[in-house]
């Protein structure tokens, strides 16, 4: 018996650990990871409980696996069969290393796991084993089994020495240590102690137990015996799932080592076999006290097992080894200098369906492990006669290294490059480096050329919304506004379309000319480069080279412009977000001011409310621009395309349109009866709100609480009205009008015959013609700007809360036409579809 308090001196000290120093050969293995499903044990035969757990083949299972659904009769009929309390099977499949099916004994789980691993132990790899799984799965059973079914630990001992004995160029020492982790504390399994041993940590030997003891023995029989001691002093007790269970994680370690006879090299190699404590859960144990805090302690500590396989398997960096005894004990028998087997028991039968499934879950992550391992070679004490031996076999070796190194110095002298050959491609590389440089400036100088147009577009777009935005604001408001908008804006807009189109014609014919310039160059660099490749190979790096510093060059043109672009936009989106939040609150007070006079006809109520409403609702609005995602000509303007140039010009205002107008049609319907109608009075009763004193010393009060609002009173009488006009279905009959459009603004499209009606109705009016507004519709957003259209200005009242005096009711039936619609329709506008409409009115 060896004791270890200290690291040994000499061989001993070594055998203590396996040293890192001397380490010939690296390489990466799995964690071999194999479950084994146990038998259904008495107790569970007799419940006759579901079976969990199918093995199909030794290396894949199913874990709760599709039941096969027994037919259900009813009087002859077989029944649907429909159980809603069940549970659906999740019928998982697990593909591990190996799966050893219930029937497999001790033997077969030998031959699979540690009988192949002995070889890489006696070739110098730290080797461990271990059992994982809920408490009565059978780890034990594996691991240290019984006198007629001896575990692992017995069997790969006993191969261990059947290898030793037929070993001759070595002399091999083998030394066992067994200790078990109870609750977070070391014991010596060997040497009974209520003294828990203290874990060192050192940095030539790795992880140590000191004042443990080292037993050196000769045959397996020894072993079985010292085992069989050991695990008396075990802990265990009973628990619900096993009469027998084992309360602590034990640990069974081999230090051999092996002495080579010729050169006192020697290897110390360590071979771990853990028997863990059963991961189960408190609720399966019914553990409660002493047993819940075992319990406890014993999940704890699988928890940071747990951990650490996890932070293996995703390749971190930090293995938190230190949060746990049992992790710092198996420090180099996981992610360390170690080949490691993780044998996962599990149960068959449903009562065990959650442990089971988790030791699966836990052994798949453990499948994912990647370790370095390494040989441990340690170099010995060598006598004079080795040092000669070696200095021999050294000098031998030297003369052929030298040998070599001649012989490759010779084939490199005649492989000396063809200086010609070298001289025609230094020539090729500078001819392809100068066409580079000549390509990349006129790339440059296309790019930016391009990237202003797009700018330049995008910007103009921006304007003709924001007039058009304008135009249709001016004329619904006042008629200053649309004389001003007639007399300022629309030239200033004109001007900035003609100073457009002008900038575009411009920059096209530069981006042309310059993608010419462009084009020549990039065939004459790529006949170049073909060139080159064809003499000189090996230039194809140099060549790949030059066509990414394009691709570079295009990108980051690309980025500037998008940069650019979205900056525009956001500019834009500010202004306009802005200006947003200041209309509801102005609309209100405009249709408070007109509720005021008692003003408001019940459509335009139902209208105010439903903006109202989306205002209310639009607090958390995200601007959109939905347009621009369906818009071709901004998803043009985003790219630079130097295949294929193309012109910013909107094509669609087209020479025939040029002398082309749009129509302005403005509201003035109910709002006339506004105009003319007698000031209502006010009633005497005082009412909420805010005063505001008229021109005519008349005091309204402006209601700023929406919610006092008669919501359903308006609503209803809007409806009232649409039903009394009833005139949906004939105007639908037109395909033009959406009927829910009637009550608010304007319904005309391009197309629609009633236009070219207004148009003529207009000329009849002679009404001012102006150019340049917009076509008012409610399809305004989706027309694109056209100047030059006719254009007919209706006088605007909206925005005048000012009573006007009463004029007399209209004769003639083309004036009634405003009395007719609701507030804000220009339908009535056709002659032909006046006459109608007014014959139900
Ligand atoms: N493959 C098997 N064949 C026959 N019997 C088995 C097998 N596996 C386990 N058993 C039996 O099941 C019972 C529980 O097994 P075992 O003690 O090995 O479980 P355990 O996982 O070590 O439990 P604990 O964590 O509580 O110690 C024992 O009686 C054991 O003999």
């Amino acid at each position: 018996m060896v004791r270890i308090e200290k690291p040994p001196l000499g061989r001993s000290k070594a055998a203590a650990a396996p040293s890192k120093s001397g380490s010939t050969l690296n390489m990466t293995a799995n964690i071999k990871v194999v479950v084994r499903v146990r038998p259904l044990n008495e107790r569970e035969m007799e419940l006759n409980n579901r079976i969990i757990v199918d093995v199909v083949d030794d290396k894949m299972l199913v874990f709760d696996p599709k039941e096969e659904i027994r037919p259900f009769y009813y009087q002859g009929v077989q029944q649907p069969n429909k159980n809603f309390l069940k549970r659906a099977n999740k019928e998982l499949k697990f593909i591990f290393d190996s799966v050893c099916a219930q029937s497999a004994s001790n033997n077969d789980v030998f031959e699979i796991t540690t009988k192949d691993m002995l070889s890489s132990l006696m070739e110098g790899y730290n080797c461990s084993v271990f059992a994982y799984g809920a408490t009565g799965a059978g780890k034990t059973h594996t691991m240290i089994g019984n006198t007629e079914h001896p575990g692992i630990t017995y069997l790969t001992m006993e191969h261990l020495f059947d290898i030793l004995n037929c070993e001759k160029d070595r002399e091999l020492d083998i030394a066992v240590s067994y200790i078990e982790v109870y609750n977070e504390n070391v014991y010596d399994l060997l040497k009974p102690s209520s003294t828990p041993l203290q874990l060192r940590e050192d940095s030539k030997y790795g992880v140590m137990v000191a004042g443990l003891t080292l037993h050196k023995i000769k045959t397996a029989r020894e072993l079985l015996n010292m085992l069989e001691d050991g695990n008396k002093n075990r802990t265990q007790h009973p628990t619900d799932a096993n009469a027998e269970s084992s309360r602590s994680h034990a640990v069974f370690q081999v230090y051999v080592t092996m002495r080579y006879k010729t050169s006192n090299q020697f290897r110390i190699v360590k071979l771990s076999m853990i028997d863990l404590a059963g991961s189960e859960r408190a609720s399966a144990t019914g553990c409660v006290g002493e047993r819940f805090k075992e319990g406890a302690n014993i999940n704890r500590s699988l928890l940071s097992l747990g951990n650490c396989i996890n932070k293996l398997a995703d390749g971190s960096s930090y293995i938190p080894y230190r949060d746990s005894k049992l992790t710092r004990l198996l420090k180099d028998s996981l992610g360390g200098n170690c080949k490691t087997v993780m044998i996962a028991n599990v149960a068959p039968s449903s009562v065990s369906y959650e442990d089971t499934y988790n030791t699966l879950k836990y052994a798949a992550r453990a499948n994912k492990i990647q370790l370095s391992i390494k040989k441990n070679i340690v170099d010995g004490h060598m006598g004079p006669s080795q040092y000669v031996k070696i200095t021999q076999e050294l000098k031998k070796k030297i003369k052929e290294l030298e040998a070599k190194l001649t012989l490759s110095t010779v084939k490199t002298v005649s492989r000396e490059p063809d200086p010609a050959k070298e001289n025609a491609k230094q020539e090729c590389r500078k001819r392809i480096q100068e066409e580079e440089a000549v390509h990349g400036a006129l790339e440059a100088q296309l790019l930016e050329l391009m990237a202003r147009q797009r700018v330049l577009s995008l910007r103009h777009a921006l304007r003709t919304r924001a007039f058009s935005h304008v135009a249709d604001l001016a004329h619904r408001s006042s008629t200053e506004a649309v004389d001003s908008m007639c007399t300022e804006e629309i030239p200033r807009q004109e001007r900035a379309q003609e100073s457009y189109v002008k900038q575009s014609v411009l920059l096209d014919s530069k981006v042309f000319t310059a993608w010419t310039r462009w084009d020549e160059s990039r065939k004459k660099l790529y006949h170049l480069c073909e060139q080159a490749l064809a003499a000189h190979p090996d230039l194809d790096y140099f060549v790949q080279n030059v066509h990414l510093q394009s691709k570079l060059r295009q990108s980051g043109a690309l980025e500037r412009l998008k940069q650019k672009l979205v900056s525009i936009q956001n500019a834009e989106i500010n202004a306009f977000t802005e200006y947003m939040s200041d209309m509801p609150r102005m609309l209100k007070k405009l249709y408070l001011t007109l509720k005021g006079y008692d003003k408001v006809p019940p459509a335009l109520t139902a209208e105010y409310l439903e903006v109202m409403k989306k205002a209310k609702s639009a607090k958390g609005i995200t601007w959109s621009d939905k347009e621009n995602d369906t818009d071709a000509h901004f998803k043009f303007i985003t790219t630079l395309d130097t295949h294929k140039p193309s012109t910013t010009l909107d094509l669609t205002v087209s020479k025939n349109d040029a002398n082309a107008t749009v129509d302005i049609i403005t509201d003035g319907e109910d709002l006339t009866d506004i105009e003319n109608k007698e000031p209502v009075k006010l009633s005497a009763k005082k009412r909420k709100g805010t005063p505001i004193k008229l021109v005519n010393n008349e005091t309204i009060i402006i209601n700023d609480s929406f919610e006092i609002l008669d919501t359903t009173r308006n609503i209803n009488s809007a409806k009232k009205i649409k039903r009394e006009y009833n005139i949906a279905s004939e105007i639908e009959n037109y395909g033009l009008i959406d009927p829910k459009d009637l009550n608010s603004t304007f319904v005309l499209t391009e197309t629609s015959d009633i236009k070219k009606a207004v148009k003529t109705e207009v000329k009849m009016e002679s009404q001012p013609v102006k150019r340049g507004l917009v076509d008012r519709t409610n399809t305004l957003q989706q027309r694109p700007v056209t100047f030059g259209d006719k254009a007919r200005i209706v006088k605007p009242i909206v925005g005048k809360a000012l009573p006007f005096r009463r004029m007399p009711a209209p004769t003639n039936p083309t004036n009634l036409t405003a009395r007719t619609f609701g507030f804000g329709s220009s339908v009535p506008r056709d002659n032909s579809q006046q006459k109608n409409v007014q014959g139900r009115y």
